[in-house]
């Protein structure tokens, strides 16, 4: 297991900034993920881990030693790449067995370490098979036994399961992180897919333009982001503007035009109270009611989505639109142009300038 530190790494292609002074450090055995708007950098920070871009300034540390100018066979890590690059007319173990020839590693003992990382899969008895002769799942199972076939120091996955349909991503998501956890590993994933970082990391980065705009475990990440951008980037939100009536630590009142509730700080707040702020609230944040709390807004329901599990309600107050979820939809039946109450019990203050 090792730690994987990056130092104020900067990378440009021409005058653009794909990596401006990134620094993070992931721990030993840790699942991170990194994610992030089309372009803000997230494929170029983990090639620069995999050694494939070397930075203009920075480094990139494994435990304490500088690889910033190690090629990358040397690095020894283990990759997952979108398309899986493996050999289609050659045999699954053969593919497996690729890099360990590579390394020059004996005939008796490279048998015994894919037996080994194929059983590690559960794909052990398609060990003769043709890559041609699998599903999209199974490839992916053989994609991930080469890449720990090599015992690598840390694990890197670019968009692995983006070729895949819905199910099998469910599938190979958990089976990926039963893998890193069993084997101790350190992983930095690349996904675009929020519910995928969010149920499979430890912790994760969101970028943006080049920098990092948050890191933390997925709970933090998703209920307390800092800026419009991580709110809008993970999962859905309202955003409200407002202003802050009073304050007590991180607790605030803030007047908005659908209302006045409570809200919570986040990070350090940035803009006074003069200047206004952004609230965000989850749809699924509100709780419903027929009549008004002390913490509540009125609002007319004026669409509602019925979705099995949960529905899909659109509120208007004080002229905002409001999306809000409410689970088990049969229990409550909604009226279409009633007034009803919205209780924000998770809203937080950006530290966005309106
Ligand atoms: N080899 C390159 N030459 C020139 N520009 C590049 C190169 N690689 C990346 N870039 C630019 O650097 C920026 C960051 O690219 P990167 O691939 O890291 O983004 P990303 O977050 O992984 O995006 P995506 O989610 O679309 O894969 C982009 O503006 C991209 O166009």
């Amino acid at each position: 297991m090792i730690a994987i530190s990056i130092e104020s790494l900067t990378k440009r292609f021409g005058s653009h900034a794909a990596l401006d002074d990134v620094s993070l450090r992931i721990e030993p055995g840790e699942l991170f993920f990194l994610l992030g708007p089309s372009g803000c950098g997230k494929t170029t920070l983990l090639r620069t881990i995999a050694g494939f871009v070397t930075p203009d300034a920075g480094r990139v540390l494994f435990d304490r030693e500088d690889v910033t100018k190690l090629p990358v066979h040397k690095r020894r890590t283990g990759m997952m790449f979108q398309s899986y690059a493996l050999w289609p007319h050659l045999s699954v173990a053969r593919n497996v067995a690729f890099g360990l020839e590579e390394q020059g590693v004996p005939a008796a003992e490279r048998e015994k370490r894919v037996r080994e990382a194929l059983a590690s899969v559960r794909m052990d008895s398609y060990a003769e098979r043709k890559i041609g002769q699998l599903s999209g799942g199974q490839q992916q199972r053989v994609a991930l036994a080469r890449a720990l076939v090599v015992r690598p120091r840390a694990l890197l996955l670019d968009e692995p399961l983006s070729n895949l349909d819905a199910k099998l991503r469910l599938e190979m998501r958990s089976e990926i992180r039963r893998v890193c956890k069993e084997f101790g590993l350190t992983a930095v994933y690349v996904t675009h897919d929020q519910k995928e970082a969010l149920s499979v990391a430890d912790r994760l980065a969101v970028m943006s333009e080049g920098r990092i705009a948050q890191i933390g475990c997925p709970e933090e990440v998703y209920r307390r982001p800092h800026s419009r951008l991580v709110a809008e980037f993970i999962g859905e939100t309202n955003i409200l503007r407002g202003k802050v009536v009073s304050r007590a630590g991180e607790e605030m009142l803030v007047a908005t035009a659908a209302g006045k509730f409570s809200a919570r700080a986040t990070g350090v707040l940035r803009t006074t109270a003069e200047e206004g702020v952004l609230v965000s609230i989850r749809p699924e944040g509100w709780r419903i009611s027929d009549t008004g709390g002390e913490n509540s807004i009125p609002a007319v329901l004026r669409s509602t989505m019925y979705l099995g599990e949960f529905a899909q309600h659109e509120f208007t107050a004080g002229g905002e639109a409001l999306k809000a979820l409410e689970l088990n939809p049969h229990l409550a039946h909604r009226v279409i142009g009633r007034q009803y109450f919205l209780e924000p019990l998770d809203a937080v203050v950006l530290n966005d300038t309106p």
